[in-house]
């Protein structure tokens, strides 16, 4: 009876300790990977594990989708950059520099261990995309009340920490409910859309600009005072009252009222929020279509 074929190969033992520390390499890599959902974070953690294996010297991820431009280290002369992609679906473009030309080898060595990479950094994409959902208001593409309630506290504390000044304005669409009753909701949709891209061009872009509720939207101005929110608040008004918004043979003009409200020692949410909402409605009482300090 003739004996069945040895169905492992023989390798001698370097090869064999060569591919068992490479496996071992991928998966010291791949279980690193999976303790993070942020994508700079994980690049930080890719380079980290590569770094004994293929020395670089810089490393930039850059991510068009998430608006993400990320660099560390000082860039050399030689580099190698890869887009990286899974079933279509960009994932962002790596390059790696040093001073030394990378051989043939070590580029093999990195597309391997690139692999280790893709979909930790496709889970990244889904989460933050999910997490860009929850906190979009999906009519004017600003940040939703979610968001604001998340990002004001965190302001709140960071502002205070580091002493610097935090302003808001809340923006009430003048007389909107008649934008709606004249022209119908799909006009009234458009017009919240269109004063959400006013104002967002309006501020920097640093500012945050929420949909508070309804017709309402709030402005957050990090390390800005009273006088300089004022100013800001100003220009949006002005900004908001020169637009005309076309809906089909008609033109409509839209004004907005503002109300300003700046950190005092002891200000929470509420109370900061507070302030500026009360300045808002004296504005409306004023006449609408102006400015009021809280
Ligand atoms: N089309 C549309 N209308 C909305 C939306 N959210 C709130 N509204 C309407 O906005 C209107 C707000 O009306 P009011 O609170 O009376 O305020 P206003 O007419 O702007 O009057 P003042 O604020 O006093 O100047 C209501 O008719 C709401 O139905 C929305 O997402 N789309």
């Amino acid at each position: 009876m003739r004996e069945k074929a040895a169905e492992l190969a023989i390798v001698s033992n370097k090869s064999f300790e060569a591919s068992t520390a490479v496996n071992l390499h991928h998966f010291d890599i791949s279980s690193a990977l999976q303790t993070s959902l942020e994508f700079i974070e994980l690049i930080t953690i890719f380079c980290n594990k590569i770094q004994a294996t293929i020395p670089h010297n810089s490393a930039e991820y850059v991510n068009g989708e998430f608006d993400l431009n990320f660099s560390r280290g000082v860039i050399g002369r030689h580099s190698c950059s890869y887009a990286l992609k899974v079933e279509d679906q960009q994932l962002g473009e790596l390059k790696l520099t040093r001073s030394q030309r990378f051989s043939k080898d070590e580029l093999r060595m990195l597309e391997s261990l690139l692999c280790c990479l893709i979909y930790p950094l496709k889970n990244a994409t889904l989460f933050q995309k999910a997490l860009q959902m929850a906190y979009t208001d999906p009519l004017t593409k600003t940040h939703n009340r979610t968001a604001f309630n998340d990002t004001l506290m965190r302001e709140i504390i960071r502002a205070n920490r580091c002493g610097q000044n935090l302003s808001l304005i809340f923006v009430d669409v003048d007389h909107f409910k008649s934008i709606n009753d004249q022209y119908g909701h799909h006009c009234g949709d458009m017009a919240l859309a269109s004063v959400a891209s006013w104002i967002k061009d309006s501020v920097r872009a640093s500012d945050v600009v929420f949909r508070f509720g309804g017709e309402e939207f709030v402005i957050l101005l990090a390390d800005t005072n009273l006088e300089s929110a004022d100013t800001i608040a100003e220009r949006v008004r002005s900004d908001i009252e020169s637009h005309t918004l076309a809906y089909g043979m008609d033109v409509l003009n839209i004004t907005a009222s503002l109300g300003v409200s700046t950190l005092k020692d002891n200000d929470d949410t509420e109370s900061l929020i507070k302030r500026a909402d009360t300045a808002m409605y004296q504005a409306k009482q004023r006449g609408r279509n102006r400015v009021c300090l809280g």
